[in-house]
Formats: structure tokens, sequence, C-alpha cells
């Protein structure tokens, strides 16, 4: 059981899962596949983050091996966001921000066709997502996480930040082409 939500952007969703408290601890269920249909799971994945204000993003992998990802947080927690960068989409450039926390519960499931990232919001945060495709180097790929066309609200200012030397060194948006187009 869970209650799923859409955004304004198509595609995007987000997942409460019940939580069943008792005397022990809790019993949750994750993940259902009946939750987004015609998905499939390949690769899960874990990072730590040590400290608060570390930035992971904003990332994709390129065609044909773009993923759709399950995320969600198992202790501390996120601002998780998604970029949509699906050419011939209405909400082409918009992104949305979430809170994802082991106290919340939340999943954001991020199709392909979007910028992924996420800013700690405490130290010590773990975070686990299902992918749809597997890593593949030569398809991994990024854009700037403060780029001020997506104009992002980070909860962390550019001199506080941790960023691994990729991200520091990732492009603009409009530097990257269309490298999805909208389905449909
Ligand atoms: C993502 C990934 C990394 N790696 C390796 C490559 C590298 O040596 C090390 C760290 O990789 P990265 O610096 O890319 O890790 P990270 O910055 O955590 O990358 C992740 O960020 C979040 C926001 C996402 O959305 C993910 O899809 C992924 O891009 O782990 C894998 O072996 N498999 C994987 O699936």
């Amino acid at each position: 059981m869970a209650e799923i939500n859409g955004f304004d952007i198509a595609g995007l969703k987000l997942i409460r899962p019940r939580k069943f408290g008792d005397e022990r601890g809790f019993f949750s269920e994750v993940f259902r596949a009946e939750w987004l249909p015609d998905t499939v799971f390949v690769q899960d994945n874990h990072s730590l983050s040590e400290k608060r204000g570390t930035v992971r993003g904003l990332h994709y992998q390129k065609n044909p091996r773009a993923q759709g990802k399950l995320i969600r947080v198992i202790a501390g927690a996120i601002l998780d966001v998604a970029v949509d960068i699906r050419w011939g989409s209405p909400t082409y450039g918009r992104h949305v921000a979430v809170e994802l926390s082991a106290a919340n519960w939340s999943q954001l499931w991020v199709p392909a066709g979007f910028l992924h990232g996420f800013c700690t919001l405490t130290d010590a945060t773990q975070v686990v997502y299902k992918v749809t495709d597997y890593y593949s180097p030569e398809h991994d790929a990024a854009v700037a996480w403060d780029d001020p066309d997506i104009g992002v609200s980070w909860p962390v200012s550019a001199a506080a930040v941790t960023l691994s030397a990729k991200d520091q060194a990732a492009p603009r948006l409009a530097e990257i082409g269309h490298p999805f187009q909208l389905e449909g």
C-alpha cells in the first residue's frame, strides 16, 4: 500500500509507502512493481554522504542507456531535485525539489529524460535507489548543479558545498544540446 501523487511536470511521482509501526519497530513495503507499470529495474544503488551540504548532481545517462530512478532515503534527509530535459516537453528546463528523508519515508520516481541530483540536509545521509538500466561510464553525464538557467534553490552555498571533481567541471544545460526528445 502506498499513496502515489503526480506533479505539474508529467512523469514524476511522489510515492509514500505505508509504514506499520509496533513495539518491535516497523514494517514497510518499499517497492511493488504495480506502483510503476511497465518499469523494470536492473540495479540497486546505495550511497553514503558523510557531510551535510554534499551535492551529487545533476546527473543523467545518455541514450541508449538512459535511466529511470526510484529514490529514497534510509538515514538522514536530502533535497532531491529532478529537472525536465525532454526536448518538446511543455515543462522543459523546469524542476521539482522535494525533501526525502528517513522520517517522511517518501520516494521520488524520476523517469528517463530528467537530470537528477540531491543535496544532503544531514550528516551521514544514506540514499538508496533503483535504476532501470545498468551504469555505463561512457554514457554517464552531468550538468552544473548551480546552472542559473535551471535555478535550483539549493540549501547550501557555493562556498560551503561538497562536490565531486566531476560535478565541479560539469557544463551548463545550454551546452549539452538536446539529449532527450519527448516521446509520444
Ligand atoms: C553511479 C555509479 C557509480 N559507480 C562508480 C563510479 C565512481 O568510481 C564511483 C562514484 O561515482 P559517482 O561520482 O558518479 O557517484 P554519484 O555522484 O553518487 O552519482 C550518482 O548521483 C546520483 C545523483 C544519481 O542520480 C546517480 O544516477 C548517480 O549519477 O562509483 C558505479 O560503479 N556504478 C554506478 O552506478
